[in-house]
């Protein structure tokens, strides 16, 4: 199983479900079994690509972002939204999850979309101030309170979450308990930035929000495999082989020259 060659700690029940509904690509993915990184084990990875590698946060963040954009294309092409207008809600929380939500919803507007953005709680570091005035500049919208459920569901196509990711712990803090709530009133599509937010790193979240798709960054956390939306995309292509063979991590290959691959 995914769970055995992929050395992830889920449970026997969302095994079973994984088996059960392998497709053929699900199928030619498992060839690979990308393994499941446990929250220590992420933030690791993330701390040596700069610490070793040299890469600096803005880079990764910018692949990141324009990786979930991408993904973003290809499950939600613009020829299939439903409202009049091509429009998206991007949630950002306080870390640098939030920061690929602004540089995904800064590309989701050169791809023709017309992105929104919520940003309640913001760092006063310099790298986030130039994503904010970026998107800014870009016409995007930012507003002030989390909308009702149902003027979601009315106004946007697709809600981004780009809340919490790896680094997430714990019972989630205000602003960001009351944005989940409404969230998981929400009946439109949600897609999700590296983690469901809300959801422990390995464990997940049996009454959390259940995102329509998933865009893992790097690789795959362990909760990735308590997901049970249509859409789960790897992004990320910026590992270097080395960090790859070191972490095990057996990626799958990127067709080409794309950023994403369908899982
Ligand atoms: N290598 C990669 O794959 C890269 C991934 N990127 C993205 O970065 C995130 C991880 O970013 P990080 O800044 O480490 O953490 P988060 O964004 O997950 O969240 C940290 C902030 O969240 C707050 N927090 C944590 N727990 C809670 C809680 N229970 N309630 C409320 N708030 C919470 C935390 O607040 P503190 O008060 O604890 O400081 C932080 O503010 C990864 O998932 C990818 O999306 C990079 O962009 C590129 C490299
Ligand atoms: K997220």
């Amino acid at each position: 199983s995914l769970a055995q060659a992929g050395s992830c700690s889920v449970s026997a029940a969302a095994d079973r479900h994984r088996s059960h509904c392998l497709s053929g690509r699900a199928a030619s993915t498992m060839a690979h079994a990308v393994r499941h990184l446990g929250q220590e084990e992420a933030q690791k990875i993330d701390e040596e690509l700069f610490s070793e590698y040299g890469f600096s946060v803005d880079q990764l963040m910018e692949l990141a972002g324009l990786s979930c954009a991408t993904a973003v294309t290809r499950a939600y092409p613009l020829s299939s939204l439903v409202k009049a207008r091509p429009s998206l809600l991007v949630i950002c929380g306080p870390g640098n999850n939030g920061g690929d939500g602004l540089v995904c919803a800064r590309h989701l507007k050169l791809f023709g979309y017309e992105p929104t953005v919520l940003y309640p709680k913001r760092p006063s570091k310099p790298l986030f101030q130039g994503l904010t005035t970026q998107c800014e500049k870009m016409e995007i919208p930012f507003l002030t309170d989390m909308p009702e459920a149902e003027v979601i569901d009315e106004a946007y196509n697709l809600v981004i979450d780009a809340i919490f990711g790896f680094s997430f712990k714990g019972a989630v803090r205000e602003p960001f308990g009351s944005i989940l709530d409404v969230l998981k009133k929400t009946t439109v599509p949600v897609a999700s930035i590296d983690i469901p937010s809300g959801w422990d790193v390995e464990q997940g979240s049996a009454d959390g929000l259940q995102p329509d798709m998933l865009i893992s960054l790097t690789a795959p956390k362990k909760s990735a495999s308590l997901f049970r939306g249509r859409y789960h995309f790897l992004g990320g292509r910026f590992v270097p082989p080395a960090l790859e063979k070191k972490y095990q991590l057996r990626l799958p290959p990127y067709p080409g020259t794309d950023c994403v691959l369908q899982l």
